[in-house]
């Protein structure tokens, strides 16, 4: 089975809410919220693919120094095996927007039980929760 990389973001803000974006329809796990971010293309370092997905699926701008990695998904599912590092991100210039999902959304790490997420994410919400 292929294991496919991708990059995933969570920005926080100084209330310590992050931002979690819907899935548009005709996806794959459409409905779903999810951590902005996607698949690393042939020649990219993860945090190139990040920064120019955050650029393309919320429009706004980060620097290289302003991600922290911080924890991994790691799950298969029927098709591939996804490995997913997710960054943490405070600081990034412009307002996000849903560019490319259904919506966006700034929820507290204990309230993001009220949006279904991918099984992957399970994991990483539960370390958001004991670490924001
Ligand atoms: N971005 C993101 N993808 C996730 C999360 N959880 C999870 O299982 N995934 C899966 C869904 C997809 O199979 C894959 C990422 O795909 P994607 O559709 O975001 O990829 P992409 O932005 O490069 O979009 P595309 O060009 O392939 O349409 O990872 C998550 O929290 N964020
Ligand atoms: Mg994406």
């Amino acid at each position: 089975m292929k294991t496919v990389l991708v990059v995933a973001a969570a920005l926080v803000d100084s209330d310590g809410r992050v931002l979690i974006a819907q899935r548009p329809e005709g996806k794959q796990l459409a409905g779903l919220w999810e951590f902005p971010g996607g698949k690393v293309e042939p020649g990219e370092t993860p945090e190139i693919a990040l920064i120019r997905e955050l650029e393309e699926e919320l429009g706004i701008t980060v620097k290289q120094a302003c991600l922290a990695p911080f924890v991994f998904a790691s799950h298969t599912y029927e098709t591939f095996h996804l490995l997913m590092p997710l960054y943490l991100i405070r600081r990034w210039e412009g307002e996000p927007e849903a560019k490319e999902h259904k919506a966006i959304k700034w929820v507290r790490p204990n309230d993001m039980g009220n949006y279904p997420m991918p099984p992957a994410d399970d994991p990483l919400v539960a370390w958001l929760r004991d670490f924001i």
